[in-house]
């Protein structure tokens, strides 16, 4: 398998020394997280800009909440901005890939950290744990986080592996079209940290297909032996109901499927359509999945003004 494991941590000493002057950002995504982003920022904040100086910048992209979330990120000390008010001349989309997208445009970190923001166990380690690769070993240019991942019941209680999109999608297509990336043992967790001089070429997927086209396509750039991950140990989050894992499947095939070239036109949208049971029998609930990609950040107007070679 191409993709290097690192069960052991880089040690701080090792990791501070190895930063020297490279610029770290820690950036989350969040939409209508107030019940947990604070938690998540004040914990970095506290591990790695007060008592060690790993993080230069943190940074929550605030992604079309309608709850208080900018406001109790901002207040545990994050520097926050809309996703919406970031370079609005682009044009609106909405999504994960879409915040992680224009963090780009808002932080000048020569390495990127990205954090999910529902987070409930996990530790600033996480932090660390994804720098030490990608700090001390210059081949590396992606690493992913690797955890168990229990699924909670309602009761918080632990019912079995999470990881649905994972096991019955995510992996299904590496199996089947990217045998050089099931090395990886959680393909679509939200936990990576990425050299900026890569994903800044790529094409990002608005949506939830942001992890595994930043996979594919580190891998097509710079040989899949340029992604690591490290065992960050346990990580629980806040779970979505399953119907909903819908649209997130569908981003995730598109993002694959579009990179595979010469198999049709990408698509910017598709309908994807469950059923309820009501009165009247099954009731069609079609929804719109949004398929575009932002292009690469490096080759947007103005980009290089913000964010200097
Ligand atoms: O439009 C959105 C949707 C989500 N998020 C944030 O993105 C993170 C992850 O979103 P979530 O809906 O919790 O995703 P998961 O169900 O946890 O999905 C997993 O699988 C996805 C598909 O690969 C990854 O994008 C996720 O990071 C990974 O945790 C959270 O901080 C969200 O607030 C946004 O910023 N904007
Ligand atoms: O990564 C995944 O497969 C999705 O986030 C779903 O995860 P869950 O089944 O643990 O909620």
């Amino acid at each position: 398998m191409p993709v290097r494991t690192l069960a052991t941590p880089v040690d701080l000493d090792t990791l501070l020394a190895a930063k020297g002057t490279t610029r770290v950002s820690v950036v989350i995504p969040a939409r209508d997280e107030e019940a947990t982003v604070a938690d998540v920022v004040a914990g970095v904040r506290r591990a790695w800009v007060e008592e060690v100086p790993l993080v230069d910048e943190l940074v929550v992209i605030d992604s079309d909440s309608t709850d208080r979330t900018a406001e109790v990120a901002r207040a545990a000390g994050a520097t926050v901005h809309a996703a919406a008010d970031i370079a609005p001349a682009l044009g609106p989309a909405r999504g994960k890939g879409e915040a992680l997208w224009k963090s780009l445009h808002v932080t000048t970190g020569d390495v990127l950290v990205f954090l999910d923001a529902d987070l409930i166990e996990w530790g600033p380690h996480f932090v660390s744990g994804l720098l030490g690769p990608l700090l001390t070993e210059p081949s590396v240019m992606l690493v992913k986080a690797v955890y168990d991942r229990p699924l909670l019941d309602e009761q918080g209680h632990e019912a079995e592996s999470g990881g649905r999109v994972t096991e019955l999608v995510a992996r299904p297509l590496l199996a089947l079209h990217h045998p050089e990336l099931t090395g990886l043992v959680q393909p679509l967790a939200g936990e990576w940290a990425v050299r900026r001089a890569a994903i800044e070429r790529f094409s990002v997927p608005v949506g939830y297909g942001v992890e595994i086209a930043a996979l594919v396509d580190t891998a097509a750039a710079h040989g899949a032996d340029a992604i690591a991950q490290v065992d960050l140990g346990r990580r629980t989050h806040r779970h979505h109901r399953h119907d909903t894992l819908g649209p997130m499947a569908v981003q995730v095939v598109a993002a694959v499927e579009a990179r595979r070239g010469g198999r049709g036109e990408p698509r910017d949208a598709a309908v994807l359509t469950q059923y309820d049971r009501t009165a009247a029998g099954f009731t069609p609930r079609p929804r719109d999945v949004d398929l575009r990609e932002r292009p690469p950040a490096a080759a947007v107007d103005g980009y290089r003004t913000r964010v200097p070679a």
